[in-house]
């Protein structure tokens, strides 16, 4: 077996049995039942993830942020330079992105992976150098990458979660750095839930009108050429994501027309980043150490994920809702309710690691707060 079949086999749904001591555990605590809203949904979410009620703690935290360039650049989908990829990682290694400081916020750690930067980095404190290319193929002409480009990526990913988890921390945080990667992000979104190029792609880093035009016709070409569903007006979702066996034994996870294994839509849309942060999200899972999601990039890669192991799902927490539309589609797809929404739209992981300790919070009361009965306080239902 591969690293990512071994993977993705051992991926647990979330436990039934786990669910209901939450559910009860959560009722029995000195507040009226449900007043933690979507934190009681959150703590029992995590007990089902870990097979116990209460679940562990999810801290620490750690941060990874993949980091990748685009083929697709070279179409004018965004304004800014393929060298501030590179230039960003750097900045990330000196503490000095917006990133950094909400992780030294919440305490977490960060780890910036370069899986496909177009550019020689130097070994650094705090670096993981796993490159598996000099950036992407442009997808609006052919496939973005080749079948074994996508397995090194999503093995990379694999190997972080581990490498993460080994090393002490309880819950993973997504995070991305790919000059244009929102532009990969809204064609893999189209693949996977069948939604028109219009009403998934965004500004990213802030398009004008001109730009934003030209990023939708990007990504539609990319669909036509690649042969996949979703670049076209009212093609529609169906169903969730993925589940379904291809000839092949894989499973597909395109929906909307003719079914597309995940891996052939990985490499035919997606970005080196995509491909790692699928791995990564998969690798936490499969040790059942819970993984936040941060924006659009995470919810591309997420589709991604569950397509190729729907299960992996109950072991995700949608940190945030970003400004990019296509993340709301992603999260529908994928059932998640992200939990702030703050107009973010810079990706890093920033939306991810500012949830973090909202989910801490839900877990903790699971473990400190007392209940009716410790607390001799009288519940109406007694
Ligand atoms: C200075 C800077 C820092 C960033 N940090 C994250 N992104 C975010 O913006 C990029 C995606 O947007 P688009 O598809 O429009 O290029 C990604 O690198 C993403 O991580 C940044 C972008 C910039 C410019
Ligand atoms: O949704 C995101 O995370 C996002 C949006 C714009 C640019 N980069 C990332």
């Amino acid at each position: 077996m591969t690293i990512l079949e071994q993977t993705v086999a051992a991926i647990r749904p979330a436990d039934p049995a786990a669910l209901a001591a939450a559910r009860a555990h959560q009722d029995s605590l000195t507040k009226p039942r449900g007043a933690l809203g979507v934190l009681e949904e959150v703590a029992v979410r995590l007990a089902g993830a870990a097979a116990v009620s209460p679940p562990p703690l999810p801290a620490p935290a750690a941060l990874a942020i993949f980091a990748a360039d685009h083929g697709v650049h070279a179409q004018g989908v965004t304004p800014w330079p393929q060298e501030v990829t590179v230039q960003m990682v750097g900045n990330f290694l000196a503490g000095g992105a917006v990133a950094n400081a909400f992780a030294a916020q919440v305490g977490a750690s960060v780890t910036v992976v370069d899986v496909g930067v177009a550019a020689d980095l130097p070994p650094a404190p705090g670096l993981t150098l796993s490159k598996v290319a000099y950036g992407t193929a442009d997808l609006s002409i052919g496939p973005a990458m080749t079948a074994e480009q996508v397995a090194a990526a999503l093995e990379a990913g694999i190997a972080v979660a581990r490498e993460l988890v080994d090393q002490g921390a309880r819950c993973l945080v997504t995070g991305d750095m790919g000059i244009a990667n929102t532009t990969a992000s809204a064609a893999l979104i189209c693949a996977f839930t069948g939604k028109d190029a219009a009403a998934v792609t965004g500004r990213g880093t802030g398009v004008d009108d001109e730009t934003l035009a030209r990023k939708v016709e990007v990504v539609r070409q990319a669909l036509r050429v690649n042969g996949l569903p979703g670049g076209r007006e009212g093609a529609s979702a169906a169903g969730p994501a993925g589940g379904r066996e291809g000839a092949d034994g894989l499973p597909e996870g395109v929906a909307g027309g003719r079914a597309v294994p995940a891996l052939e839509v990985l490499a035919a849309v997606g970005g080196l980043e995509h491909a790692a942060i699928a791995g990564f999200i998969l690798g936490g899972a499969a040790l059942r150490v819970p993984v936040i999601l941060d924006g659009v990039i995470a919810g591309s890669a997420a589709l991604a994920a569950a397509a190729l192991a729907p299960a992996v799902v109950d072991h995700c927490v949608a940190g945030h809702r970003s400004a990019e539309p296509g993340h709301a589609a992603a999260l529908d797809h994928l059932g998640l309710r992200p939990l702030v929404e703050l107009e973010l739209r810079l990706g890093e992981g920033t939306g991810g690691l500012l949830a973090h300790p909202l989910v801490c919070a839900a877990v903790r009361v699971m473990h400190e707060v007392a209940t009716f009965d410790s607390a001799g306080v009288t519940d109406k239902e007694a």
